[in-house]
Protein backbone atom coordinates (compact mmCIF):
# COMPACT_ATOMS: atom_id res chain seq x y z
CA UNK A 1 0.00 0.00 0.00
CA UNK A 2 1.57 3.29 -1.30
CA UNK A 3 1.25 6.27 0.91
CA UNK A 4 1.85 10.07 0.26
CA UNK A 5 2.06 10.63 3.96
CA UNK A 6 4.15 8.80 6.89
CA UNK A 7 1.43 7.56 8.76
CA UNK A 8 1.58 7.82 12.48
CA UNK A 9 -0.31 5.82 15.15
CA UNK A 10 -1.00 6.11 18.31
CA UNK A 11 -1.20 2.79 20.53
CA UNK A 12 -3.67 2.54 23.61
CA UNK A 13 -5.25 0.34 25.78
CA UNK A 14 -8.61 -0.04 28.32
CA UNK A 15 -7.92 -3.03 30.76
CA UNK A 16 -5.76 -4.72 28.74
CA UNK A 17 -8.62 -4.45 25.17
CA UNK A 18 -5.52 -2.94 23.23
CA UNK A 19 -6.08 -0.57 20.19
CA UNK A 20 -3.82 1.56 16.98
CA UNK A 21 -5.42 4.85 16.89
CA UNK A 22 -5.34 6.10 13.70
CA UNK A 23 -5.94 9.94 13.01
CA UNK A 24 -7.28 10.61 8.71
CA UNK A 25 -9.50 13.80 9.62
CA UNK A 26 -8.67 15.99 7.11
CA UNK A 27 -7.68 13.53 4.64
CA UNK A 28 -8.64 10.23 3.21
CA UNK A 29 -9.53 7.13 5.26
CA UNK A 30 -6.09 4.93 5.17
CA UNK A 31 -7.70 1.69 6.67
CA UNK A 32 -8.28 -0.97 4.11
CA UNK A 33 -9.26 -4.71 5.40
CA UNK A 34 -5.94 -5.86 4.21
CA UNK A 35 -3.91 -3.27 6.10
CA UNK A 36 -6.30 -4.14 9.67
CA UNK A 37 -5.22 -7.28 9.06
CA UNK A 38 -1.48 -6.89 8.66
CA UNK A 39 -1.20 -3.81 11.46
CA UNK A 40 -3.08 -6.40 13.90
CA UNK A 41 -0.23 -9.20 13.06
CA UNK A 42 1.38 -9.51 16.68
CA UNK A 43 4.78 -10.59 14.98
CA UNK A 44 4.59 -9.04 11.98
CA UNK A 45 2.84 -5.45 12.56
CA UNK A 46 1.94 -3.93 15.71
CA UNK A 47 -0.65 -5.94 17.06
CA UNK A 48 -4.55 -5.15 18.23
CA UNK A 49 -7.58 -6.41 19.35
CA UNK A 50 -9.38 -3.15 17.55
CA UNK A 51 -8.27 -0.63 14.96
CA UNK A 52 -9.92 2.83 16.02
CA UNK A 53 -9.62 5.39 12.92
CA UNK A 54 -10.73 9.10 13.69
CA UNK A 55 -12.16 10.49 10.88
CA UNK A 56 -14.38 13.89 10.55
CA UNK A 57 -17.78 15.00 11.33
CA UNK A 58 -20.31 17.19 10.15
CA UNK A 59 -22.79 16.40 13.00
CA UNK A 60 -20.43 15.90 16.22
CA UNK A 61 -16.38 16.55 17.03
CA UNK A 62 -15.59 13.42 15.28
CA UNK A 63 -16.21 10.45 13.54
CA UNK A 64 -14.82 7.15 14.74
CA UNK A 65 -14.34 3.61 12.54
CA UNK A 66 -13.79 0.39 14.29
CA UNK A 67 -11.88 -2.95 12.42
CA UNK A 68 -11.18 -6.09 13.68
CA UNK A 69 -7.86 -7.98 13.53
CA UNK A 70 -9.42 -10.23 10.53
CA UNK A 71 -10.28 -7.22 9.03
CA UNK A 72 -13.80 -6.98 9.34
CA UNK A 73 -15.54 -3.66 10.72
CA UNK A 74 -17.27 -3.21 13.72
CA UNK A 75 -20.10 -0.94 14.54
CA UNK A 76 -19.28 -0.44 18.18
CA UNK A 77 -16.27 -0.62 20.44
CA UNK A 78 -16.93 0.52 23.70
CA UNK A 79 -13.13 0.48 25.09
CA UNK A 80 -11.55 2.31 22.20
CA UNK A 81 -14.49 5.12 22.25
CA UNK A 82 -12.67 5.80 26.12
CA UNK A 83 -9.43 5.38 24.75
CA UNK A 84 -10.18 8.14 21.86
CA UNK A 85 -12.44 10.49 24.19
CA UNK A 86 -9.52 10.90 26.34
CA UNK A 87 -7.41 12.26 23.73
CA UNK A 88 -10.34 14.36 22.29
CA UNK A 89 -11.46 15.71 25.60
CA UNK A 90 -7.73 17.34 26.51
CA UNK A 91 -9.45 21.02 26.72
CA UNK A 92 -12.82 20.02 27.16
CA UNK A 93 -15.20 18.30 29.52
CA UNK A 94 -17.41 16.49 27.11
CA UNK A 95 -16.88 15.22 23.32
CA UNK A 96 -19.61 14.26 20.78
CA UNK A 97 -18.89 11.58 18.43
CA UNK A 98 -20.72 9.41 15.70
CA UNK A 99 -20.32 6.01 14.98
CA UNK A 100 -21.97 3.43 12.83
CA UNK A 101 -25.18 3.08 15.28
CA UNK A 102 -25.37 7.21 16.01
CA UNK A 103 -23.86 9.87 18.22
CA UNK A 104 -22.53 9.07 21.74
CA UNK A 105 -21.37 11.03 23.95
CA UNK A 106 -18.27 10.78 26.65
CA UNK A 107 -16.88 12.61 29.32
CA UNK A 108 -14.29 12.39 31.84
CA UNK A 109 -14.80 10.93 35.52
CA UNK A 110 -13.63 10.22 38.85
CA UNK A 111 -9.85 9.26 38.94
CA UNK A 112 -8.90 9.50 35.63
CA UNK A 113 -11.53 7.69 34.41
CA UNK A 114 -13.14 8.21 31.20
CA UNK A 115 -17.22 7.47 31.05
CA UNK A 116 -19.21 6.84 27.28
CA UNK A 117 -22.84 6.76 26.98
CA UNK A 118 -22.70 3.83 24.95
CA UNK A 119 -26.55 4.70 23.50
CA UNK A 120 -29.54 2.45 24.07
CA UNK A 121 -29.52 -1.87 23.82
CA UNK A 122 -30.95 -3.18 20.52
CA UNK A 123 -33.12 -5.60 22.18
CA UNK A 124 -35.40 -6.58 18.80
CA UNK A 125 -34.07 -9.98 17.11
CA UNK A 126 -33.84 -7.76 13.49
CA UNK A 127 -31.77 -4.97 15.25
CA UNK A 128 -29.09 -7.49 16.94
CA UNK A 129 -29.02 -8.77 14.53
CA UNK A 130 -30.61 -12.27 14.44
CA UNK A 131 -31.72 -14.87 11.49
CA UNK A 132 -35.58 -14.20 12.25
CA UNK A 133 -37.92 -13.55 14.74
CA UNK A 134 -37.06 -15.04 18.12
CA UNK A 135 -36.90 -14.06 21.71
CA UNK A 136 -33.65 -11.98 22.62
CA UNK A 137 -34.19 -12.64 26.45
CA UNK A 138 -34.13 -16.51 25.55
CA UNK A 139 -32.18 -17.95 22.49
CA UNK A 140 -32.87 -21.01 21.55
CA UNK A 141 -29.45 -22.22 22.27
CA UNK A 142 -28.23 -24.38 24.85
CA UNK A 143 -27.43 -22.92 27.94
CA UNK A 144 -29.98 -20.34 27.08
CA UNK A 145 -28.16 -17.23 26.30
CA UNK A 146 -29.48 -13.57 25.93
CA UNK A 147 -28.58 -11.55 22.75
CA UNK A 148 -28.37 -8.18 22.92
CA UNK A 149 -26.81 -5.44 20.74
CA UNK A 150 -24.87 -2.10 21.42
CA UNK A 151 -24.08 -1.27 17.66
CA UNK A 152 -22.85 -4.63 17.20
CA UNK A 153 -24.01 -8.24 18.53
CA UNK A 154 -23.77 -10.04 21.99
CA UNK A 155 -24.48 -13.54 22.67
CA UNK A 156 -24.64 -13.76 26.44
CA UNK A 157 -24.59 -16.79 28.63
CA UNK A 158 -24.85 -16.54 32.85
CA UNK A 159 -22.75 -19.85 33.96
CA UNK A 160 -22.03 -21.03 37.71
CA UNK A 161 -17.98 -19.90 37.17
CA UNK A 162 -17.21 -17.85 34.40
CA UNK A 163 -13.44 -18.25 35.25
CA UNK A 164 -14.27 -22.44 34.04
CA UNK A 165 -15.63 -21.31 30.53
CA UNK A 166 -13.10 -22.52 27.67
CA UNK A 167 -13.31 -19.48 25.78
CA UNK A 168 -11.20 -20.78 23.19
CA UNK A 169 -12.53 -24.22 22.57
CA UNK A 170 -16.67 -22.76 22.78
CA UNK A 171 -16.13 -18.89 21.19
CA UNK A 172 -15.36 -20.36 17.72
CA UNK A 173 -18.46 -22.15 16.89
CA UNK A 174 -20.64 -19.39 18.85
CA UNK A 175 -19.28 -16.43 16.76
CA UNK A 176 -20.16 -18.64 13.98
CA UNK A 177 -23.90 -19.62 14.63
CA UNK A 178 -26.16 -19.46 12.36
CA UNK A 179 -28.86 -17.66 14.56
CA UNK A 180 -26.55 -14.67 14.39
CA UNK A 181 -26.50 -13.85 10.09
CA UNK A 182 -23.31 -11.18 10.93
CA UNK A 183 -21.64 -13.60 13.24
CA UNK A 184 -21.51 -12.43 17.06
CA UNK A 185 -19.38 -11.78 20.23
CA UNK A 186 -19.82 -14.44 22.87
CA UNK A 187 -19.81 -13.51 26.66
CA UNK A 188 -20.12 -15.68 29.64
CA UNK A 189 -21.03 -14.52 32.93
CA UNK A 190 -21.58 -15.41 36.53
CA UNK A 191 -22.54 -13.69 39.41
CA UNK A 192 -19.89 -12.83 41.77
CA UNK A 193 -21.84 -10.56 44.65
CA UNK A 194 -24.77 -7.72 44.70
CA UNK A 195 -24.72 -5.96 41.33
CA UNK A 196 -21.64 -7.84 40.69
CA UNK A 197 -20.62 -9.73 37.61
CA UNK A 198 -17.49 -11.62 36.33
CA UNK A 199 -17.42 -11.77 33.22
CA UNK A 200 -15.01 -13.00 30.05
CA UNK A 201 -15.79 -13.16 26.69
CA UNK A 202 -14.91 -13.98 22.62
CA UNK A 203 -14.69 -11.04 20.32
CA UNK A 204 -16.61 -11.27 16.83
CA UNK A 205 -13.19 -11.11 14.54
CA UNK A 206 -10.72 -10.81 17.46
CA UNK A 207 -11.02 -14.09 19.43
CA UNK A 208 -10.52 -14.26 23.27
CA UNK A 209 -9.69 -10.55 24.57
CA UNK A 210 -8.75 -9.38 28.33
CA UNK A 211 -12.12 -6.77 28.06
CA UNK A 212 -14.64 -5.59 25.74
CA UNK A 213 -16.53 -2.60 26.79
CA UNK A 214 -19.65 -2.78 24.48
CA UNK A 215 -19.93 -6.32 25.49
CA UNK A 216 -19.53 -5.43 29.42
CA UNK A 217 -22.37 -3.41 28.56
CA UNK A 218 -24.90 -5.76 26.51
CA UNK A 219 -23.83 -8.34 29.47
CA UNK A 220 -24.92 -5.91 32.41
CA UNK A 221 -28.53 -5.02 30.39
CA UNK A 222 -28.60 -8.54 30.18
CA UNK A 223 -28.15 -9.48 33.96
CA UNK A 224 -30.92 -6.67 34.62
CA UNK A 225 -33.57 -7.90 32.84
CA UNK A 226 -33.08 -11.63 34.11
CA UNK A 227 -33.45 -10.04 37.34
CA UNK A 228 -29.65 -10.73 38.78
CA UNK A 229 -28.60 -7.36 39.08
CA UNK A 230 -29.98 -3.40 39.28
CA UNK A 231 -29.15 -1.17 36.90
CA UNK A 232 -25.95 -0.22 38.17
CA UNK A 233 -22.86 -2.95 38.13
CA UNK A 234 -19.32 -3.76 38.32
CA UNK A 235 -18.26 -6.00 36.41
CA UNK A 236 -14.68 -7.59 36.61
CA UNK A 237 -13.72 -8.27 32.85
CA UNK A 238 -9.91 -10.40 32.82
CA UNK A 239 -7.91 -7.03 32.30
CA UNK A 240 -9.54 -5.01 34.84
CA UNK A 241 -12.95 -3.31 36.12
CA UNK A 242 -15.54 -1.66 34.66
CA UNK A 243 -18.61 0.41 35.98
CA UNK A 244 -21.87 0.01 34.00
CA UNK A 245 -25.03 2.20 34.68
CA UNK A 246 -27.61 1.56 32.56
CA UNK A 247 -30.08 4.95 32.47
CA UNK A 248 -32.70 6.80 30.61
CA UNK A 249 -30.12 8.14 28.19
CA UNK A 250 -28.45 5.07 27.45
CA UNK A 251 -25.97 2.26 29.07
CA UNK A 252 -23.01 4.39 30.65
CA UNK A 253 -19.43 2.53 30.77
CA UNK A 254 -16.75 4.13 33.02
CA UNK A 255 -13.24 2.88 33.37
CA UNK A 256 -10.01 3.10 32.97
CA UNK A 257 -7.73 3.74 29.68
CA UNK A 258 -3.71 4.15 28.84
CA UNK A 259 -1.65 5.54 26.29
CA UNK A 260 1.31 3.68 25.68
CA UNK A 261 3.23 4.96 22.77
CA UNK A 262 3.14 7.73 19.61
CA UNK A 263 4.82 6.13 16.58
CA UNK A 264 5.42 6.33 12.74
CA UNK A 265 4.52 3.36 10.42
CA UNK A 266 7.17 2.46 8.32
CA UNK A 267 7.12 3.29 4.54
CA UNK A 268 9.21 0.24 3.60
CA UNK A 269 6.92 -2.24 5.65
CA UNK A 270 3.32 -0.02 4.29
CA UNK A 271 4.93 -1.04 0.32
CA UNK A 272 4.67 -4.34 1.31
CA UNK A 273 1.10 -4.27 2.86
N1 LIG B 1 -13.54 -4.50 22.27
C1 LIG B 1 -14.69 -3.75 21.81
C2 LIG B 1 -15.71 -4.51 21.06
C3 LIG B 1 -15.24 -4.98 19.73
C4 LIG B 1 -16.36 -5.71 19.08
C5 LIG B 1 -15.92 -6.39 17.85
N2 LIG B 1 -15.15 -7.57 18.13
C6 LIG B 1 -17.12 -6.68 16.97
O1 LIG B 1 -16.88 -7.30 15.90
O2 LIG B 1 -18.26 -6.35 17.28
C7 LIG B 1 -15.35 -3.00 22.94
O3 LIG B 1 -14.66 -2.57 23.86
O4 LIG B 1 -16.57 -2.77 22.89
Amino acid sequence: MASMHPITFIKMHGLGNDFVVLDSRGGPAITTPALARALGDRNRGVGFDQLAEIRDSDSADYALEFWNTDGSRAGACGNASRCVASLMLEGRDAVRFTTERGLLHAKRAEGGMIAVNMGHPQLDWAEVPLAGPTDTAHLPIEGDPAAVGMGNPHCIFFVPDAEAVDLAALGPGLEHHPLFPARTNVEFASLAGPDHLRMRVWERGAGVTLACGSGTCATAVAAHLRGLTGRRVTVDVDGGRLTIDWREDGVWMTGPVARVFDATLSPDWLEAV
